[in-house]
């Protein structure tokens, strides 16, 4: 596997993968003609905001399989264009929250004291103490646009300043702002009270040119404003223009909509602006984190395990990951086998989680059913992203059940896969940490998913077992286990044989031969 990291991501998460044995190639810068011709050599690829990831890279890529943002912001990467090919996108959603936070305080006390053009007159021999008295922030009233990760980590701090602070976030509740100690206010109200405003949201839709001409003319005279998020939610010119009428005092900027910064940007040598080169990130602290965060994604998505930090698949809070985790091999391997003992197009895949299980969301246990199930029958790489969808393009619909009460199991896992013409059901439970298949098509078994098994439902009558058991000797197969379980209905067994070797067509053949047998299936879950 062969891993290119772009934009000079820290040297810590690269060690992670090479000590897994990928070969990561590191690039600190890499222009965009110089990624689109190399990338197709590349099975993932990490980038911080530096390289954009578009539709042409994405197809250029042909064997990528995960894309790595050392950074919160995904907006450098076309996901939906990464989810339509398969490829998982991930982030590092908190390794730099307190690195941004600590640079918007800081952006917030350089632009409120002059500190920037202080130093750099001071520097140049003058002293200008007059010029540059600024303001206070205690008893000043701030206004938070956004409070997740980095806008609560902003309240905080800006209470142990003193200031008031209000907050406008239209998907966080009362009781939440409530505990970050933030009133709740509208869009309106923040412009209307606010001596300062920072936004700290994605750019959306919703939030391009949030703060325009119309409401940088409603706000306070003299207000102050940071964008450490994104580039664009600030109209750019309309605040160069409101710092030219001296409606806003002060401006701290660290994003742009174009960056670099173009030589002519209207906010360059205005009075009262901080910039800052997109250092929000900035730390070795956050630059160590993001690229440890992005590394141990990439390692478990390679090594076919499910990654909390995907952005192109259902989250998973660490909490309900805890109790899944174990699950997941045990689900994928059941997905595989059920599918292969169908033995035909398959119409419906049905997951029953008993026990203990049922308390948190399996959804993503049903996804690894699914990847199981097709990742051996289909061209495309089959993952946690693709999977549901690959699923629903072939027709088959796929039902969840849980049921609380257990049985013989505390947690049991029951795979049902039907085709027009019969119904496969296999149950798995874990035993510590070990999933092992307990029942098929209800026979009683013991089976380890990690070895070659053929089974073999057939006739409870004498010399079958002896008959395959030569079949497999004379074709030089060694059998390393055997187990033989019958069902309540009377005159049917069925064998399973844990094989050392693959099964030639010829041998299988003689196999279904034998008078009694009524099917043979050697399930290889090297296929996953
Ligand atoms: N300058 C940098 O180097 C740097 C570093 C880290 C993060 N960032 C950026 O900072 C921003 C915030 O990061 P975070 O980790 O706090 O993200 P987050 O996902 O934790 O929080 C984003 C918040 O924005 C809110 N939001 C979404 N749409 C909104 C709207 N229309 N109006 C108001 N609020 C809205 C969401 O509800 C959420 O609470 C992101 O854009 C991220 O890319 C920049
Ligand atoms: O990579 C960077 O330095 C910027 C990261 C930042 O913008 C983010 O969204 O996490």
């Amino acid at each position: 596997m062969k891993i290119l990291a772009a934009d000079g991501v820290s040297p810590k998460g690269i060690e992670i993968l090479r000590n897994e044995g990928y070969e990561v190639v590191v690039k600190d810068k890499l222009p965009a003609d110089e990624l689109l011709a190399i990338i197709g050599e590349y099975d993932a690829l990490i980038v911080r905001s530096a390289s954009k990831v578009t539709k042409e890279v994405l197809e250029a890529g042909k064997n990528l399989k995960i894309i790595g943002r050392a950074g919160v912001g995904v907006d450098n990467i076309d996901v939906a264009e990464a989810t339509a090919r398969g490829i998982v996108v991930i982030n590092s959603p908190g390794g730099n929250t307190i690195a941004a936070t600590e640079h918007t305080m800081g952006m917030m006390l350089a632009m409120a004291r002059h500190i920037p053009i202080a130093n750099e007159t001071t520097q140049k021999g003058e002293w200008n103490r007059k010029k540059y008295v600024g303001v206070e922030l205690r008893g000043k009233t701030l206004g938070i646009v956004g409070l997740g990760r980095i806008g609560a980590g902003i309240a905080k701090r800006a209470q142990a300043f003193e200031m008031d602070v209000i907050g406008y976030d239209p998907y966080v509740t009362e009781d939440r702002a409530k505990a970050m100690g933030v009133r709740l206010a509208s869009l309106d109200d923040i412009v209307a009270e606010s001596d300062f405003i920072t936004v700290h949201m994605p750019l959306t839709a919703e939030t391009r040119n949030m703060f325009n001409k119309d409401n940088l003319h409603k706000m306070k005279k003299g207000v102050r404003l940071i964008n450490c998020a994104r580039g664009g939610i600030i109209n750019e010119q309309d605040l160069a223009d409101a710092v030219k009428e001296g409606i806003v005092a002060g401006a701290a900027i660290d994003v742009f909509t174009s960056e670099p910064m173009p030589a002519d940007h209207p906010l360059l040598g205005l009075p009262g602006v901080v910039l800052t080169p997109h250092l929000g990130a900035s730390t070795v602290e956050a630059q160590i984190g993001v690229s440890i965060d992005v590394a141990e994604g990439i390692r478990a998505h390679l090594k076919g395990e499910p990654v909390m930090t995907a952005v192109n698949m259902a989250p998973v809070s660490l909490q309900v990951m805890n109790v899944i985790k174990p699950y997941f091999d045990l689900a994928e391997r059941l997905g595989c086998m059920a599918g292969a003992l169908a033995e035909g197009p398959v119409k419906t895949v049905e997951a029953e989680y008993t026990g203990e299980i049922t308390d948190v969301s399996t959804k993503l246990l049903t996804t690894a059913v699914l990847k199981g199930m097709l990742n051996p029958i289909l061209e495309t790489a089959v993952n946690y992203v693709n999977a549901p969808s690959l699923a629903k393009e072939r027709g088959i619909t796929v039902r969840e059940v849980k049921n609380k009460e257990t049985a013989n199991f505390s947690n049991l896992l029951t795979v049902r896969v039907s085709t027009e013409k019969k119904t496969v059901t296999l149950q798995g439970a874990l035993f510590g940490t070990e999933g092992r298949i307990v029942t098929i098509d209800g026979y009683r078994v013991d089976v380890d998913p990690h070895k070659r098994i053929l089974v073999c439902p057939h006739t409870n009558c004498p010399g079958i077992i002896g008959k395959v058991g030569s079949i497999m000797g004379d074709a030089g197969i060694n059998i390393s286990g055997m187990q033989v379980s019958k069902t309540e209905q009377e005159g049917t067994n069925i064998m399973v044989l844990i094989v050392d070797n693959d099964i030639p067509d010829d041998v299988m053949a003689k196999v279904k031969s034998v008078d009694g047998i009524f099917g043979a299936k050697l399930i290889n879950f090297d296929l996953l």
